[in-house]
């Protein structure tokens, strides 16, 4: 039975030395601010300014926004008063490392106004990520999942878009020796998947006109355990087709194996909700559940996390749940401005859709239904202000509250992603994620390589494993992931 917190766990600081968060702030960040120094020709006034930042967040204090900041009046709502004068290692670490990217911005000039504004300043890692031999490789494996059984190309492009989240380019900085790819056989093999409510996610996107009554009899839910499943829809897309559609060979994504010990049903998975908690939970508004209601198309909001070989696989698990009919519409949620090294913009949705369209074979048909599909309003891009904010997301505006309770499911992507949803706290490993993300309107389900210490939603057999392992890295080597759902 998962623990029900009493009260809220410790906030994780950055302020330990030789803790995880403490090398991200000490280590990393200076290497990113070397990394995009090296990237581009920047003027000398940038690069005193990227001197400048340098020194402040590795030995300063934090520092109030520029007085002309566009967006001085909300960071001052986000908190940012209350940590100016204080050292970057001893407020929340999700304060400190999102304020840095922010200053990163200010740094390389990218909110202007001046020769570099608009410059993503991790442009040239996130093309050459998805310009990658491994990216061809990836698009090129579509070809053949229309070959394997139903379930099975359901689950891999679930597993596509799980395991993506690995190729995180600022998670390479600091990881060695421990791969880099992102599919099988690439980096180290004890992936494990340390919770899967994938059957949970599958109610919820059942194909339309699936019985949902709790007995699925349309094998429509192509968990780990054995299930037929529904065909996945070859159908070429309708629509126009978009400029620059070149035909050329390409791979595709695989999913990772569940690795020893954790088997997709194995211990610990808990099929959430926690007791207490319901879809109907505190402050959340009955949400339109699978086949819609009469009010409304079952929505998807797929909160983004990295951009190139993560969007590219989130993509393609759009593309494919559209033409499953296992949701109306989607909507994709991105960073309003370059983030954390590979969070996705909008531009970056452009260039990996446009890599799938001119990948050819299935890829190209993904990327064509897609395509379709953004002209059409079926899909929508949004960058919310708050995707960029340094606050969990229990602190979300109204607006985007209203906008989740109405989807069917929010998935949200990645490890940042998952420290904001259930808050970055040192909560026991057991403690239930249906209590800590009761908060969120309707029906919620993260996917997320583990690359930091929060974790929630592990059964004891399943920590003791993981403890007993003998790896003494399992929350943030990103050898393990997880899929949880609140419904
Ligand atoms: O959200 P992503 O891209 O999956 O991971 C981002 C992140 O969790 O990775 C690092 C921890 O390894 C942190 O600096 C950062 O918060």
């Amino acid at each position: 039975m998962p623990d029900t917190p009493s009260a809220p766990a410790p906030v994780i600081l950055g302020n330990e030395p030789g803790s995880f968060p403490h090398g991200v702030l000490a280590e990393r960040h200076p290497a990113i601010i070397r990394q995009v120094r090296e990237a581009f020709p920047y003027d000398p006034e940038r690069q005193r300014a990227l001197d400048a930042l340098l020194a402040n967040c590795t030995e300063g204090v934090i520092e109030p926004l520029p007085a002309d900041a566009h967006d001085r009046e909300r960071w001052t709502a986000w908190g940012m008063d209350a940590y100016v004068g204080r050292s970057w290692f001893d407020v929340p670490w999700l304060w400190a490392e999102s304020h840095f990217y922010r200053r990163l911005l200010d740094a390389v000039g990218h909110f202007g106004p001046g020769a570099w504004q608009g410059v993503d300043p991790f442009r040239p890692a996130k093309l050459a990520e998805l310009d990658a031999p491994e990216t061809d490789e990836e698009l090129a494996a579509l070809d053949g999942l229309g070959d394997l059984p139903a379930d099975e190309q359901t689950r891999a492009l679930l597993h596509g878009s799980l395991w993506g989240n690995r190729a995180d380019l600022g998670f390479r900085l600091s990881t060695s020796g421990t791969g880099t790819g992102t599919g099988p056989g690439a980096g180290d093999e004890t992936r494990a998947l340390v919770a899967d409510d994938s059957d949970a996610l599958w109610s919820l996107l059942a194909p339309s006109g699936t019985d949902t009554s709790g007995t699925d009899t349309s094998g429509a839910t192509p968990s780990g355990a054995a299930a037929s499943g529904t065909t996945l829809s070859g159908a070429t897309p309708s629509g126009a087709t978009p400029p620059g559609a070149t035909a050329s060979r390409a791979t595709a994504p695989t999913s990772a194996p569940t690795g020893p010990g954790v088997t997709a049903s194995g211990p610990g998975v808990t099929a959430s909700p926690g007791p207490g908690v319901t879809a109907s939970g505190p402050g959340v508004t009955a949400s339109p559940g699978p086949g819609g209601t009469a009010t409304g198309p079952r929505t998807l909001c797929l909160v983004a996390d990295n951009a190139g070989r993560e969007l590219v696989p989130d993509l393609l698990l759009v593309s494919h749940l559209l033409a499953q009919g296992r949701v109306d519409r989607a909507v994709l949620h991105v960073k309003p401005y370059p983030y954390y090294v590979s969070d996705a913009t909008t531009a970056d949705v452009l260039d990996a859709l446009r890599r799938l369209v001119a990948a050819g074979g299935a890829a190209a048909a993904y990327g064509r239904r897609l395509w379709a599909a953004l002209t059409d309003g079926r899909v929508t891009v949004r960058a919310h202000p708050f995707s960029c904010a340094p606050l969990p997301y229990a602190d979300m505006p109204a607006d985007l509250r209203e906008e989740f309770a109405a989807a069917t499911v929010t998935v949200l992507k990645g490890d940042l992603n998952y420290r904001r949803l259930v808050g970055d706290r040192w909560w026991p490993p057991t403690t239930s994620f249906a209590d800590v993300t009761a908060y969120f309107p309707g029906p919620v389900a993260a996917l997320r390589t583990l690359k930091s210490d929060v974790i929630t939603g592990l059964s004891p057999d399943t920590e003791a494993a993981l403890e007993a392992s003998g790896e003494q890295r399992w929350r943030t080597s990103g050898t393990h992931a997880l899929i949880q759902v609140r419904r």
